[in-house]
């Protein structure tokens, strides 16, 4: 297959519909998420890294909002621990069944890869020693994600972690705003037009609401987790690790 490239928001929109994962955005996937989120395939690479130091031997590693399985792949890869599998979950059917194709055109590992299409807040999570939230709790409502967070916490073995990358926001107005801008002239810089940047962002507007690391960081120590470590940091983009 081609590599396509993202031009969703090229055109003027008569009408401003809400960002979706369908089969448009599904096509143009890795092109979109590489030039949109700064850091993006450093931070999957060392989703391996991290999976393998803290994998357990007989646990499920979860990809939790796995789009076309980029972190399934990289965990995948790296994990050497015995009788360990990797369950990857999305709810969007067009990128699921991208996913298995990738999936299955990737050389076959060791770690066994079961990706189901469901809403990650109707999965049982257990006997988990990685879980992955690779830019997907921001898309879901803010009011939800405590129990979300509260499930995972639950279903994660001591000594296990969650990794949870987000586009974050800033309470200062004033850093909100010089976070913003560079996350703009970088999407710039990657050949995406000020109109393109505008309307994917009212888009997103209803869909993906980011929250301040402040905010993240406190409702992943009141789930009970022993700490939190803020591992990457781009712009307004980033990624912790919490620790049972
Ligand atoms: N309730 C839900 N249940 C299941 N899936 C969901 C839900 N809500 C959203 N999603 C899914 O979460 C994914 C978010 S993209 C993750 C990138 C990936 N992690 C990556 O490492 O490449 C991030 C982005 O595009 O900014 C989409 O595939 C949605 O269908
Ligand atoms: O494109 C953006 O502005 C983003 O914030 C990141 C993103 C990347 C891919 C899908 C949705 C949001």
């Amino acid at each position: 297959m081609i590599k396509k490239t993202d031009a969703i928001y090229a055109a003027p929109l008569q009408e401003m519909i809400d960002f979706k994962f369908d089969e448009r955005v599904v096509a143009v996937f890795p092109d979109m998420i590489q030039r949109s989120v700064p850091g993006y395939g450093m931070i999957i690479s060392n989703i391996g890294i991290l999976a393998a130091k803290y994998a357990q031997a007989g646990s499920h590693c979860y990809d939790l909002g796995c789009s076309l399985g980029a972190a399934t792949l990289s965990m995948r890869q790296r994990i050497k621990e015995p009788e360990c599998d990797i369950i990857a979950v999305d709810n969007s059917p067009a990128m699921l069944e991208r996913g298995r194709e990738l999936l299955a055109r990737d050389a076959a590992a060791a770690v066994p890869v079961t990706m189901i299409c469901a809403d990650i807040q109707e999965v049982p999570i257990e006997n988990a020693s990685v879980v992955v939230l690779n830019f997907t709790l921001q898309f879901i409502p803010p009011a939800q994600r405590p129990e979300l967070i509260e499930r995972i916490y639950a279903g994660l073995r001591p000594g296990g972690i969650l990794i949870l990358s987000e586009k974050i926001a800033f309470s200062e107005p004033a850093r909100q705003h010089f976070h913003q801008e560079l996350h703009h002239d970088f999407k710039r810089a990657n050949g995406y037009s000020d109109l393109e940047i505008s309307q994917k962002r009212s888009a997103l507007e209803n869909v993906m609401i980011p929250e301040t690391l402040a905010c993240h960081q406190e409702r992943l120590k009141s789930a009970g987790f022993s700490s939190v470590e803020v591992w990457f940091q781009c712009f307004n983009f980033a990624s912790m690790v919490a620790i049972k």
